[in-house]
């Protein structure tokens, strides 16, 4: 699967919202099919584990007795795994490598190439794995109908739906130029499909030393849940992929793979959900925001700030993704905001008298540049927080109730979308509560500046203002060797607090 997560280890999402599924139990004619057939061509095990259909194309696997930790509970041969090298010998396959092309995603469409031409053969070797592959990908968002687009209406996220539509095509038109008799093959629809199966459904492994990807019959019949359960690796020595518990799994219940742990866009872009509490174990939470900071074109400054910006390939607008939690994005989101929001006096010290000599890129200055200037990115950091959560049709605790009073129905795109929406927002409240606490703590008194901030690293949740207060603030507040003292600052640019020209 696209990155899956060899060695991850947490969070808790749906899973008993998917074992609600499992009322309907049944083993469909094709699905059968498919599992005889791994049988017969040398995979072992399977009678350890079940595979369960839920609904149409929706399926996962359940113990079939008690497994204990540390035993295989499938092992697919080699023979029948697709691997990367598979698509590139195909004609379609080397006229591609022949052209050079540069495509969205390499790996993924060698397999989907393999795919794509296999399967009109009826006498494929695959055809039974074929025959299961889910034959619409609706929870995908790149084939969601317009209407259902609309519940993702704020989020970075439809840019992205939109952008990956475009890759798709741009890979299908340069694969039709390089390789004509590919339109014959598939369709543009037929090949985004694919697109998608391969992308959620592929593992990277190394094979005899070679790394590839493959698609895995079977395997990729497990559904996603952190703390991950099992483990797998193409095992050399047995020729086969394996699939092993990591601890104890009782008779009957579902066995789940790890995805990695993943930011919801990447879950509901990739694999067409979101986790509702997609927390780790200790607390850490990989939802993001994609920020958008840009020099004001108003400001007399923005022409000079732009030489830094440059530096970093920017023009003036970035996109930083960014997480409720203390990460190299969000000291280059400060950084950046530092330059937007700096005075003349602030960006020659920036552009000339810093600590290290000249900053490389506007994502580097990680010192502080002034009292004025930290808080005034702090303000612009708050504010841009609030128009982006503005931007969104429905206010987080309309998502809240949604979810929790079960209006939605469990696997519903408009149940993935408002989760998805949620998590973004989430994180820009984060991010206001957190400019708001720190733009107070630089402004109040010694003791009560101490007093706040131990009392901020008790709670797990706000210790990510409490470290950047600890460093950050507390340095403007007292100055540092090479920076103004909070008084001359004052002095100098009489505590001008408001707001630079808000995103
Ligand atoms: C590798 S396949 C897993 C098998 C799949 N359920 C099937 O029936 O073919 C990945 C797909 O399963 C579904 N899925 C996996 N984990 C899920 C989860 N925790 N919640 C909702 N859907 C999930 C998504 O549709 C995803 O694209």
């Amino acid at each position: 699967m696209q990155d899956r997560d060899v060695n991850a280890s947490a969070n808790r999402p749906d899973r008993d919202k998917f074992q609600g599924h499992s009322g309907i139990v049944s083993s469909a004619g094709k699905e059968e099919v498919f599992v005889k057939w791994l049988s017969e061509n040398g995979a072992k095990f399977v009678d350890r584990a079940l595979l369960r259909c839920y609904e149409n194309d929706v399926r996962g696997v359940h113990a079939a007795r008690d497994l204990k930790a540390e035993e295989i509970i499938i092992e697919v041969p080699l023979k029948c795994l697709i691997t990367v090298e598979m698509g590139k010998a195909t004609d379609v396959g080397r006229a591609v490598l022949e052209a050079g092309l540069e495509l969205d995603a390499p790996k993924h469409i060698f397999l989907m190439l393999f795919l794509l031409l296999d399967r009109c053969n009826s006498d494929s070797f695959f055809r039974p794995y074929y025959d299961v592959l889910p034959g619409s990908l609706s929870n995908m968002p790149i084939f969601w109908k317009p209407n259902e687009l609309t519940w993702l209406e704020g989020s970075y996220l439809l840019v992205q739906i939109e952008e990956r539509k475009c890759a798709i095509q741009n890979d299908f038109k340069a694969i039709v130029d390089a390789w004509p008799a590919f339109k014959r093959i598939c369709t543009l629809d037929e090949f985004s499909w694919a697109r998608m199966c391969v992308c959620s459904r592929n593992f990277g492994i190394v094979i005899n030393g070679v790394r590839t990807s493959a698609m895995v019959p079977y395997a990729d019949m497990l559904n996603h849940f952190r703390p991950r359960e099992t483990k797998w690796t193409f095992d050399n020595t047995r020729g086969a992929f394996t699939i092993t518990a990591l601890q104890s799994i009782p008779s009957g219940g579902q066995i789940y793979d790890s995805y990695g742990q993943k930011c919801n866009h990447r879950f509901l872009l990739n694999y067409g959900f979101a986790v509702e509490d997609n927390y780790e174990c200790d607390g850490y939470c990989p939802n993001e925001v994609a920020l958008l900071v840009r020099l004001a074109p108003e400001d007399p400054l923005t022409a000079r700030k732009r030489l830094i910006w440059i530096r970093d390939g920017a023009v003036g607008v970035k996109r930083i993704r960014l997480c409720a939690s203390d990460n190299e994005n969000f000291r280059a989101c400060l950084s950046l905001l530092r330059v937007v929001a700096a005075d003349e006096v602030e960006l020659d010290r920036i552009l000339s008298q810093n600590p290290y000599g000249t900053y490389r890129t506007a994502s580097d200055i990680h010192v502080p540049v002034s009292f004025r200037n930290e808080c005034a990115a702090l303000s612009l950091l708050k504010h841009t927080c609030k128009s982006m959560l503005e931007a969104y049709p429905r206010s987080l605790a309309a998502d809240k109730s949604a979810i929790s009073s079960n209006t939605l129905s469990p696997f519903s795109n408009e149940r993935h979308a408002c989760i998805h929406v949620k998590s973004e927002k989430l994180v820009l409240c984060h991010y206001i509560n957190f400019a708001k606490t720190a733009l107070n703590l630089a402004r109040c008194h010694d003791g009560e500046f101490e007093a706040t901030v131990s009392r901020l690293f008790d709670e797990p949740v706000h210790r990510h203002v409490a470290s950047y207060c600890n460093g950050i603030v507390r340095q403007v507040r007292h100055a540092v060797p090479k920076l103004l003292s909070v008084e001359s600052d004052r002095r100098q640019h009489k505590l001008n607090l408001s707001t630079p020209t808000i995103v």
